[in-house]
């Protein structure tokens, strides 16, 4: 399915057509990018990206007094942040998300992708407590065939997260299908939805592994 259609399907989508981040992202995209580079603009489109993925956060008024006089001004009134990276890769992206909310809360789920199977392995899970009481902001640079976020998103919504956004910066439209079949409750912020994905799962025209290039592993 072609971008425009997704959109058209799916209202709770959004592509992040900024161009400071679409830029970046074919920054990303370029094999002769650095390692060093590669992770600092994950960290950088982390922040861009997250702070479209809270433009809906509640705020309310609070009496502040200037140095002229006092005002009614808006402060962040809603629930508590949780920001869940699915690692490795996602822990670049929540570093970013981080920035625009320092003292937000930080989960890990810890899986890779089976090269056979495509299926997640889980190796590693730690949440703050309260997980239905907060905001919860799930990342992932990559989406490929959707496996990983479905069944990451699957566990949170099990802790007993209600309210869960999902990040990512490039997406192919067979993951975001098989993604929105099992989740169509959660609002998806995405950087670019790419071609496809090819015979080895890997998005098209993509970055490659994007854990190798934050991390410099092959
Ligand atoms: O949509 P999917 O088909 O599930 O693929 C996407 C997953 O693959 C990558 O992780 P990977 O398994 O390479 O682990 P890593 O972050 O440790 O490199 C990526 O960061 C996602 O988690
Ligand atoms: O293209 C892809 C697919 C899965 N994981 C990645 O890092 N890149
Ligand atoms: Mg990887």
């Amino acid at each position: 399915m072609k971008s425009a259609d997704i959109l058209k399907k799916y209202p709770d989508i959004t592509v992040i057509d900024h161009p400071f981040v679409q830029h970046k992202l074919t920054s990303l995209r370029d094999k002769n990018t650095s390692t060093r580079e590669f992770r600092m603009l994950v960290e950088e489109l982390g922040t861009l990206i997250g702070y479209e993925a809270t433009r809906d956060l509640e705020t309310i008024d609070i009496e502040v007094e200037t140095p002229l006089e006092k005002a009614m001004c808006p402060v962040l009134k809603g629930k508590k942040l949780c920001i869940v990276t699915i690692m490795r890769a996602g822990n670049g992206l929540a570093e970013g998300v981080l920035k625009l909310s320092p003292s937000a809360r930080v989960g890990h789920i810890g899986m890779y992708r089976d090269p056979e199977t495509k299926q997640p392995v889980d190796y590693y899970l730690k949440m703050p407590h309260s997980i239905d009481e907060r905001t919860i902001i799930v990342v992932d640079p990559m989406l490929a065939t959707g496996n990983s976020a479905a069944a990451a998103i699957e566990k949170m919504k099990k802790m007993g997260a209600k309210d869960i956004r999902f990040i990512c910066l490039f997406a192919a439209p067979e993951g975001i299908e098989a993604f929105k079949e099992e989740h169509s409750d959660v609002p998806m912020y995405i950087g670019s939805i790419d071609r496809e994905l090819d015979e080895h799962a890997y998005i098209r025209p993509g970055v490659g592994d994007a854990g190798d290039r934050i991390y410099g592993t092959r």
